[in-house]
């Protein structure tokens, strides 16, 4: 059976002033979840941006949720089911955890009423619940990207965007965000993750996206990525080795997991 995809590009070109960073670029996300590797550079946060609504298309076009994502008014209907968690996201040092959070969900339109408890889930989901009332200037890095993750999980988005979510987060905490991104994906989101850590998209994804210079060079699962893996290419696991076969020497050292 066919999936309907959650979101689709089509013919896509984006870029910056006269740069062309994405050319002619088709891709469908489905739902569960999809890593997105590609070394510096290869076009994964504008992918994000296009994805999110914030970077409209310079030319091709976007579909989210089945609908045409063409103009102003689309991009309002849609953006309050859209999760981002940008590389850089941005806060005020001084609001609490909770606040802050609570602030997103009130940008993503989650009713009032359901706003609270939605905050409370998002936090206790990342394990920041004893840390609501601290301001976020007194966060530690790990715990700043979790206060990001919580905000881009209230209010349960259906599309997922997560850009480099598990940077600086310990061992224990990036295992439980594989947990937390498979649950959301059963309870019906489709996650779409970046990320240079190679074994994340192993253990945590059922599709894999790999881009290199605005262009995707291999669209599969895990395994099928790992098939590819060739006895020249370097890497300590059969994921490893697949991504920098696909690359064919366009990878650099940090695609790599370490
Ligand atoms: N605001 C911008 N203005 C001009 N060029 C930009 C801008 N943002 C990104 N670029 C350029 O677009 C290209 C793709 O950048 P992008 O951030 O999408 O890559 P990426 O795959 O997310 O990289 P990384 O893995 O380093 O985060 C790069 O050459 C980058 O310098």
């Amino acid at each position: 059976m066919t999936t309907h995809p959650v979101a689709r590009l089509t013919a896509l070109t984006q870029g910056y002033g006269g740069r062309r960073i994405i050319e002619d670029l088709d891709l469908s996300i489905q739902p569960g979840v999809t890593g997105l590797l590609g070394p510096n550079g290869a076009g994964k946060t504008t992918l994000f941006r296009t994805l999110a609504t914030i970077a409209p298309p310079q030319s091709g076009s976007l579909e989210l949720f089945g609908e045409a994502v063409a103009g102003e008014r689309d991009v309002r209907q849609v953006r309050p089911r859209i999760g981002y968690l940008p590389q850089d996201f941005g806060y005020y040092p001084a609001f609490s955890v909770t606040d802050f959070v609570r602030y997103c969900a009130w940008l993503r339109e989650v009713p009032s009423k359901e706003a609270e408890s939605a905050t409370e889930q998002a936090l206790a989901a990342v394990g920041l619940t004893d840390r609501g009332r601290d301001r976020m200037k007194t966060l530690s890095g790990g715990m700043l990207r979790r206060a990001g993750i919580a905000a881009a999980i209230v209010g349960s988005p259906s599309l997922l965007l997560l850009d480099e979510p598990t940077v600086g987060l310990d061992p224990a905490q990036r295992l439980d965000f594989r947990d937390l991104i498979r649950s959301l994906a059963r309870a019906g989101a489709a996650v779409v993750l970046s990320t240079h850590l190679v074994e994340d998209v192993g253990a945590a994804c059922d599709a894999v996206l790999v881009l290199s210079d605005g262009q995707v060079v291999h669209s599969g699962t895990p395994q099928e990525l790992a098939a590819l893996s060739t006895p020249k290419a370097p890497g300590d696991s059969p994921l490893e080795r697949g991504y920098m076969a696909v690359l064919g020497g366009r990878g650099t050292t940090e695609g790599a997991a370490c």
